[in-house]
């Protein structure tokens, strides 16, 4: 195993390989007891977070959402996706062992063999719906990030118990089937801070025309001050309804500032944030916020993320209920597969891939 390692450090292909090509990913490289980061997870100084970016005295906010039917629990979803484009969502109507299941089936899948894992990777998956892989973009990307995932794009149950791994498709449908409620409720709430009072079918494939859950899976890093798990990013979903686990390691951007802000993890809590898709419906009402993941010294970290988007043929800009007062469009219309197209050709590189749908 000690000489194994030491061949695989040997060289940069080496590593590249072992993890990309081969389908171990980082998880491999951790579960072969390495001790210190190789030099392409190595992030340069102006990406690695420190105790002077990140600030103490502030957080995100925690919406008890136990009665829905308060005007208080709408009045504190607008404000976060204005303030913040982030916020934790308590009291939710998932009940916990369904959060429970899900995290632990995420173990389950990563536990798998790499030889079985690998069948779903980009080059042997035989649907794109299903890919399993590392880092975000590794051909395109100057640094690697310490996460490996699988990702799928839910179409319809049928196409899922056709194309999805067996050990998790039934737990990953039964999971989105019990958010669906929720995620509904949060989008109307936001639809009602925009004057959008009814969502028709029309606004249903804007907002929620495709879905994606991914399993995401930080193991134990041997230097986590040096690297990252996911870079610094914005969701390009409408908005991103993500379950994280004990383990912690969320940072999100505060604001018009340089700050960041560490997500605590909550038992039973789910993280909602906006994204690019949303913030230019709104015309830049709700803000997609930039966040990034910091890998855990000594635990293995989950997070199940379900990103809603527009279906892939909408063509998004703001909404004529935001511009009928007579404000100015910031953005143009876009057809949401270009946009996609953009945000996965290249590496995390912050809020970028949002200028190029400006006026
Ligand atoms: C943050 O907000 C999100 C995030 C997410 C998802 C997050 C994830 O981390 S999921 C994993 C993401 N990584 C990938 O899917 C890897 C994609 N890139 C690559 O594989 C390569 O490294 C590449 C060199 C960057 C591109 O390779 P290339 O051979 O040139 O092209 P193909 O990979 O064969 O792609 C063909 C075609 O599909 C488009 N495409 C690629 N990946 C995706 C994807 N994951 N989803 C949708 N479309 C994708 C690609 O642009 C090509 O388009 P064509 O029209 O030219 O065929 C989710 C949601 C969020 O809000
Ligand atoms: O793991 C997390 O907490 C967040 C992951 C994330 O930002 C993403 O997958 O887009
Ligand atoms: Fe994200």
């Amino acid at each position: 195993m000690v000489a194994h390692l030491s061949k695989i450090l040997s060289n940069s292909k080496n590593v590249f390989d072992f993890v990309v090509n081969e389908g171990n990913g980082v998880k491999g490289l951790s579960d072969m007891g390495i001790q210190s980061l190789p030099v392409q997870y190595i992030q340069p100084l102006e990406e690695r977070i420190t105790t002077s970016t990140v600030i103490t005295d502030d957080s995100i906010p925690i919406i008890d959402a136990s009665n829905w039917n308060d005007p208080k629990v709408a009045d504190q979803i607008c404000m976060a996706a204005q303030n913040w484009g982030f916020f934790q969502i308590i009291n939710h109507g998932v009940p916990i062992e369904v959060l429970d299941n899900i995290k632990e089936t995420s173990h389950r899948f990563f536990s798998l063999p790499a030889e079985e894992k690998k069948m779903y990777s980009k080059e042997n998956s035989i649907s794109s719906n299903v890919r399993y892989g590392t880092s975000f973009t590794p051909e395109a990307e100057k640094t690697l990030g310490w996460r490996d995932y699988l990702s799928l794009v839910h179409v319809s149950d049928d196409e899922a118990a056709e194309f999805w791994p067996p050990s998790c498709r039934e737990e990953a449908l039964e999971y989105l089937k019990r958010c669906d409620t929720v995620i509904r409720k949060i989008l109307k709430v936001l639809m009602g801070g925009l004057n959008v009072k009814t969502i028709d079918e029309e606004k249903e494939d804007l907002l929620i025309g495709s879905k994606r859950i991914n399993f995401n899976y930080y193991p134990k890093c041997p230097n986590p001050e040096l690297s990252v798990g996911v870079a610094r990013h914005s969701d390009i979903s409408t908005i991103t309804f993500l379950l994280q686990d004990d383990i912690g390691g969320l940072y999100v951007k505060k604001l018009d500032s340089n700050a960041w802000i560490h997500v605590p993890p909550i038992n039973g809590a789910l993280v909602i944030n906006i994204g690019d898709a949303l913030q230019i419906m709104s015309n830049d009402k709700y803000k997609s916020v930039e966040h990034r993941v910091i890998a855990n010294g000594s635990k293995n970290r989950v997070s199940v993320p379900i990103f809603l988007h527009p279906k892939p043929s909408s063509v998004i800009g703001p909404l004529q209920e935001v511009l009928k007062n007579g404000e100015k469009p910031i953005y143009k219309q876009i057809l949401y597969a270009d946009y996609t197209k953009i945000f996965f050709s290249k590496g995390h590189d912050g809020k970028d891939t949002i200028e190029c749908a400006k006026i």
